[in-house]
């Protein structure tokens, strides 16, 4: 199987032509989550097909059974992990997808259920689970502050014993095991960019604590059962990620500047806007991170679109494309409200080592991906389905 990128890294206008990993080109995975508006402004399309007829399914690979490989997800209704298991899936793997629908949810991944490459279990992760698989994707957890922050004591359970459970799974069925891991390790960063070698700048008793924590907790496990227990791991440090299936209630700032555009509300700043983050469109996310599944790179490695803005540029530029794509002009004013707690205030990726180990960096501007992540907004406001809490 190859989960390699074909061709240069490109930045054209033309979201159509590309190729992402798999070698799954971008308008069939597009057809999953913006099928009807790509139909040509008809409007009978929709996100869920529960429609059972095989031909109804979008047409996966046929690998040889030697390639095919039995992958688990954890997390994999989520927004994430909905869009990882769309590309696995697509390329002809078996994909086990389980979710406890904290954050996630069955219309995401809604599309699949029936397929005879497709499973999925309600589990929570913080339980333990038995299943024979060749790859663990472990991304199970809230990641959106306002997600994790609800639950802390939960977001630590999760963070910890979801990770150990996967890894004793890992460790019994000899499965190679990926820890989704985060930025927020670095905490409040004092270098920038942020390298794998930063040891970050952490707050172990802030209101962030149970993610940034918990994640370097997960990560110092995974390394305990490498060393340990001789189970082969990778990691990737996933820095700021937006896309289609971002749930509504999210609360991170791509989905509520969207929203709030698209609904001519108040765009609302935290802080003075001065704050810069680095977002990286989810179909390189998902790039990097099968790449890294198959690579031999068992160090951490930093996934992330190094294109730095300001919060306040950012909100400017939602605000543009929101209207590009509006009969009428967005009267939304930007205000400012006070800055939330621990907030980091700067945040880059340095990501030489993903170029050098996985041949990996972002290929889709931000601009392109905001520019399919308003559509996908405008259209499930249209329709009313979208994933919400
Ligand atoms: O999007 C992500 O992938 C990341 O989101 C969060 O990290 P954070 O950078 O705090 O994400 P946001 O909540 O989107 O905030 C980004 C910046 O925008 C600001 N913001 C957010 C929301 C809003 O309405 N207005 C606003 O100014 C925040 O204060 C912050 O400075 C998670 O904690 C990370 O684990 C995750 O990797």
């Amino acid at each position: 199987m190859s989960a390699t990128i074909l061709g240069n890294p490109t930045h054209s206008g033309n979201q159509n032509n590309h190729l992402v990993g798999g070698e799954i080109p971008h308008e069939v995975l597009r057809s999953l989550y913006l099928k009807d508006v790509i139909a040509n402004g008809q409007t009978e399309g929709s996100f869920i097909t529960f429609t059972r007829a095989q031909e109804d399914f979008p047409s996966v690979k046929k690998l040889n059974p030697l390639n095919k490989k039995r992958i688990l997800v954890t997390g994999g209704a989520g927004f994430v992990g909905s869009h990882l298991v769309d590309r696995l899936m697509l390329m002809g793997h078996d994909v086990i997808c389980v979710d406890n629908y904290f954050t996630g949810s069955k219309v995401n991944i809604a599309h699949w259920i029936g397929h005879p490459n497709f499973e999925m279990i309600r589990h929570d992760v913080v339980d333990p689970l038995l299943v024979e698989v060749d790859q663990i994707y472990h991304l199970a957890c809230p990641a959106s502050p306002v997600h994790y922050q609800s639950n802390s004591v939960k977001t630590l359970k999760t963070s910890f014993f979801g990770t150990y459970n996967m890894l004793g799974l890992a460790k019994r069925v000899k499965a190679r095991f990926l820890l989704a891991s985060t930025s927020e390790i670095y905490g409040s960063p004092k270098e920038h960019p942020q390298n794998e070698e930063y040891w970050g700048h952490v707050n172990c008793f802030g209101p962030r604590a149970c993610y940034d924590e918990g994640k370097r907790v997960a990560e110092a496990l995974t390394y305990s059962y490498a060393r340990q227990d001789g189970v082969d791991v990778r990691i990737a440090r996933i820095f700021n990620t937006f896309g289609p299936r971002m749930n509504f209630n999210d609360g991170r700032v791509v989905s509520n500047f969207i929203l709030q555009a698209l609904r001519s509300e108040d765009i609302t700043i935290y802080g003075d806007g001065s704050a810069t983050r680095s977002f990286q469109y989810m179909h390189d996310l998902i790039d990097g991170l099968i790449q890294l599944m198959e690579s031999d790179c068992t160090e951490p490695v930093n996934l992330g679109n190094p294109h730095e803005f300001t919060i306040k540029e950012f909100a400017n530029m939602v605000i543009g494309l929101v209207n590009e794509q509006r009969d009428q002009p967005s009267t939304s004013n930007v205000v400012y409200l006070p800055a939330v707690i621990d907030d980091p205030p700067r945040r880059k990726p340095d990501i030489s080592r993903a170029k050098e180990r996985l041949n990996w960096e972002p290929r889709i501007s931000v601009h392109e991906g905001l520019s399919e992540t308003v559509s996908y907004f405008k259209r499930a406001m249209e329709l009313e389905i979208a994933p919400v809490l």
